[in-house]
């Protein structure tokens, strides 16, 4: 398999911390892995390790993907595709530290699409800083679709994508991402609906090698029950359940909100489709954020990434916990494999 890009994220965060940990404790899992980021911030978040009464793992600066491969185990190697970034204050929102996460992300991104790397992990970045920076997409989703579709000649809304979070009890995929709640109300819509529909049954079933069986929630307290606390299950998302089953998708629903996620992961089900961000990932992440795994659906190539964010509270303390990135690194090399095997 080609090497996989892990971009380093806001080097404001915690990204940097959890990429050495990451190489320091998983060596057969991080091999031929590279970072994509700078050289110095990379041996500063190794060197800070040693300060916490543990080793530090070496950093080497490679010239080409091709050399990831090369570099001992628990050793770090680092591309440096982004200019240095200047002034960067641990746990505080920038302009600089911005441009270097998104800067990172576009470089693997494009990697990935020209074939050149298996997948990109990217570790988190600030969505304030990738804002101050001048970057106009909310998150790396939304940064991915656009490079996806630039690269294809297509427009946005040609290639659909849905952010998928995932551990191993429960997956949810969400109709909208990066809006707010007043929006993402508006946005529950038949052809929103359905395309998630489709996307998750191609994407997940992919991966699956199976169709999966997918519940779909309301929008409403008890799905609306029976129309007395709202109409969007009877008008929108009941008709999309049954045009996609049409389709021939294994699709179930509308549920009640409160309960799906529950009849999931007791094995019901093998993805909830959620209305909107919150109602999807709370009960995915309040199962132990160091489980989770986002995954976007529908790219032309394979991204994974750690549930969490930057977590400025403990950025720079030596106490942030790898697990969701050796998790999302661990699904990329899956999701890698799986698509060159052509399953
Ligand atoms: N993939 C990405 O780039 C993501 C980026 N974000 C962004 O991150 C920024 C901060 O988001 P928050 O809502 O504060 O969520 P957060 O996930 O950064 O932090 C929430 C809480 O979880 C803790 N935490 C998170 N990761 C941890 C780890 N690995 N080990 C130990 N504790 C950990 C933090 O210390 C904090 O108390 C925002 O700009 C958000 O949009 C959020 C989620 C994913
Ligand atoms: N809550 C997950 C999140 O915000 C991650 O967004 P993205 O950067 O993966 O688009």
């Amino acid at each position: 398999m080609k090497p996989i890009a892990i971009t380093q994220g806001d080097p404001a965060g915690i990204g940097p911390e959890i990429i050495a940990k990451a190489f320091r404790d998983e060596a057969d899992l991080t091999r031929a892995c590279f970072v994509v980021g700078d050289l110095a911030m990379m041996r500063q978040a190794s060197q800070s390790l040693a300060a916490f009464g543990r080793p530090a793992v070496p950093v080497a600066l490679i010239e080409s993907i091709e050399e990831a491969g090369s570099v001992p185990p628990r050793c770090i190697p680092v591309l440096q595709a982004i200019a240095p970034p200047l002034g960067v204050v641990p746990g505080q929102v920038g302009a600089a530290a911005g441009r270097a996460a998104g800067d990172a992300v576009v470089w693997a991104a494009r990697a990935a699409l020209r074939g050149d790397v298996a997948a990109i992990v990217t570790a988190p970045l600030h969505k304030e800083s990738l804002h101050a920076a001048g970057f106009t997409f909310p998150g790396h989703t939304e940064l991915l679709q656009a490079e996806s579709a630039a690269h294809l000649g297509r427009p946005v809304s040609d290639v659909p994508v849905r952010m998928m979070l995932a551990n191993e009890e429960l997956r949810t995929v969400l109709v909208s991402i990066h809006m707010s709640l007043r929006h993402a109300i508006e946005a529950v819509r038949f052809d929103g609906v359905l395309q998630t529909l489709r996307i998750t049954h191609a994407a997940l079933g992919a991966a699956l090698g199976k169709a999966p069986r997918i519940a779909v929630a309301g929008l409403n307290p008890h799905a609306g029950e029976g129309g007395l606390f709202g109409s969007e299950e009877r008008e929108i998302i009941a008709p999309a359940i049954a045009a996609s089953c049409a389709e021939g998708i294994d699709a179930h629903g509308p549920y009640a909100p409160d309960t799906v996620f529950m009849r999931a992961r007791t094995g019901e089900f093998d993805v909830v489709v959620a209305m909107y961000h919150d109602q999807g990932l709370i009960p995915v992440k309040y199962l132990g954020v160091e489980q989770g795994v986002n995954v976007t659906l529908g790219l032309p190539l394979v991204r994974t990434s750690p549930d969490h964010g930057t977590a400025f509270d403990i950025a720079g303390k030596g106490i942030a916990d790898p697990a969701s990135l050796l998790a999302a690194i661990r699904m990329a090399r899956a999701l890698a494999s799986a698509q060159v095997s052509g399953g």
